[in-house]
């Protein structure tokens, strides 16, 4: 389980995270949602122990970021990681050294789902092929939790909902716990089971997906730009 109490994180005058405070339970697929700049990235470097709180607490099975919990951990950061001059073969073994949970039958598949070519060098892919590599590097683990941080950033439409159905179809049975952090919302709601939604470093509100939509008769989408909204006034 997660446990998040209290975070708050600066940047300068800038409050990323203010008193943001949320659980999540095992085996679960929680969206991690917020327009631009409202803490969704820093909230999930602070559970990968990357950065720092100020004030708070954070427990991950009822330990501090550390690194056993990192080993447990699945992290996919919203930046370029990987050198340009690598081909996605060549960082697809050094995760195999790194990692004991490296899955080859989970990553053998996943190259034949996002159609990828192992020899291509990281430099020559378009961005939207780089992304689909980074989410196999991230996606071949077996860890515990799964960090992706905007999965779907420089991807088209078209292969969004592949992504998103990939996510899926490797992890729901599988027990292992999802935190996936978007603004497209309408891409992620019939994914996931619970959300979090940020605004300034706050949550907003949170919820079980289906049981929101049923009690609005709205979808998830439309519910948030409410909250959104109604936020900012
Ligand atoms: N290393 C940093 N130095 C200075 N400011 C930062 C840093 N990291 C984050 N911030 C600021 O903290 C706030 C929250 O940023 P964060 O990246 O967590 O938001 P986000 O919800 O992930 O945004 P986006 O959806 O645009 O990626 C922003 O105002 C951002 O500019």
């Amino acid at each position: 389980m997660i446990r998040v109490e209290q975070a708050i994180k600066s940047f300068g005058s800038r409050k990323a995270l203010n008193e943001l405070s949320f659980t999540i339970e095992e085996g679960k697929m929680v969206g991690l949602l917020g327009a631009n700049g409202s803490g969704k990235s820093t909230a999930l470097k602070a559970l990968a122990g990357l950065v720092q709180l100020d004030r708070g607490e954070i427990r991950i099975d009822g330990m501090p970021p550390n690194l056993s919990t990192r080993a447990k951990l699945s992290y996919l950061p919203d930046v370029d990681i990987w050198n340009s001059w690598m081909r996605l073969s060549d960082a697809m073994l050094y995760m195999r050294d790194v990692y004991w949970d490296w899955n080859d039958e989970k990553a053998k598949h996943l190259l034949h789902y996002f159609e990828l070519n192992p020899d291509l060098l990281i430099r020559d892919v378009s961005k939207g092929t780089r992304a689909k590599m980074k989410l196999l590097l991230a996606l071949s683990r077996h860890a515990k939790y799964v960090l992706l941080d905007d999965p779907f950033a420089g991807i088209d439409p078209f292969a969004r909902r592949q992504i998103a159905q990939a996510i899926v179809e490797d992890f729901i049975n599988d027990g292992q716990t999802i935190i996936i952090t978007t603004h497209e919302v309408a891409e992620v709601e019939l994914i996931i089971d619970d959300f979090l939604f940020v605004h300034d470093g706050k949550l907003l509100l949170e919820g079980h997906v289906e049981t929101v939509k049923q009690e609005r008769n709205q979808s998830l989408a439309d519910v948030l730009r409410e909250v959104y909204e109604h936020a900012r006034l």
